[in-house]
């Protein structure tokens, strides 16, 4: 799915945002902005993965709806109630904060993937999302031009590289891998307009963010 979106796939995972977070050179604004419509992005994850778990057929699904819910809830948004914190802004204040169009979007899209389709479709709807910030944290880490030290979005960059998120990724990957082998090629034609769609919605979150949109 990914060789079939390569030129979105591309520009969602080596975007400006990302290279010049990656520099540390990203004005604060605009991390500001996107983290703050990335708390809201990431209550409405959480209720897909809620989705996953109604979804699911066995104990071993709901298992990991349920893993990857709690990934959300208990470490990924903490990072981000710390960030805001830190610039003085409570989590009540976020809980208020208005949608952008990007987030309401993408959000969105994902929700009625999952609710219109199967399991299958709603990982695949989220795919870009787990996937794709795996990724984007070791090309991070790979490039010449990434600040390691006295990065201000070093945290950022340590949690989606760190073994916690990476364990997610792998273990998503193994099952997309193992289910997607067994489809046939009309679906796979479906599924991966789901993911392209995906794929292009993330790009459309962090140009939100240096829009400031
Ligand atoms: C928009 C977006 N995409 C992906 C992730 C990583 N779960 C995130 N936090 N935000």
């Amino acid at each position: 799915m990914k060789a079939r979106s390569a030129p979105d796939w591309q520009a969602y995972c080596e975007h400006r945002f990302v290279r010049d977070l990656a520099a540390g050179t990203l004005p604060e604004p605009a991390f500001q902005h996107y983290l703050k419509q990335d708390y809201l992005f990431l209550v409405q994850f959480a209720r897909a993965w809620g989705l996953a778990v109604y979804k699911s057929r066995d104990l071993s699904e709901i298992r990991q709806g349920l893993d990857s819910l709690k990934a959300i809830v208990d470490v990924e948004i903490g990072l981000h109630v710390n960030y805001c914190a830190s610039w003085g802004i409570d989590e009540a204040a976020l809980a208020k904060l208005t949608a952008s169009r990007a987030t309401l979007a993408y959000t969105r899209y994902v929700l009625d993937a999952g609710m219109s389709g199967d399991l299958l479709d709603l990982h695949v709807a989220l795919a870009p999302c787990i996937i794709g910030y795996g990724e984007i944290a070791g090309w991070i880490l790979r490039q010449p031009f990434t600040k390691h030290e006295g990065n201000p979005y070093a945290d950022w960059i340590a949690m989606y590289a760190g073994d916690e998120y990476q364990g997610l990724v792998a273990s998503e990957l193994e099952w997309l891998n193992r289910r997607l082998a067994g489809v046939d090629e009309q679906r796979m034609d479906q599924l991966s307009t789901v993911f392209g769609d995906a794929t292009r919605l993330e790009a459309d979150f962090w140009q939100m963010g240096l829009d400031l949109a």
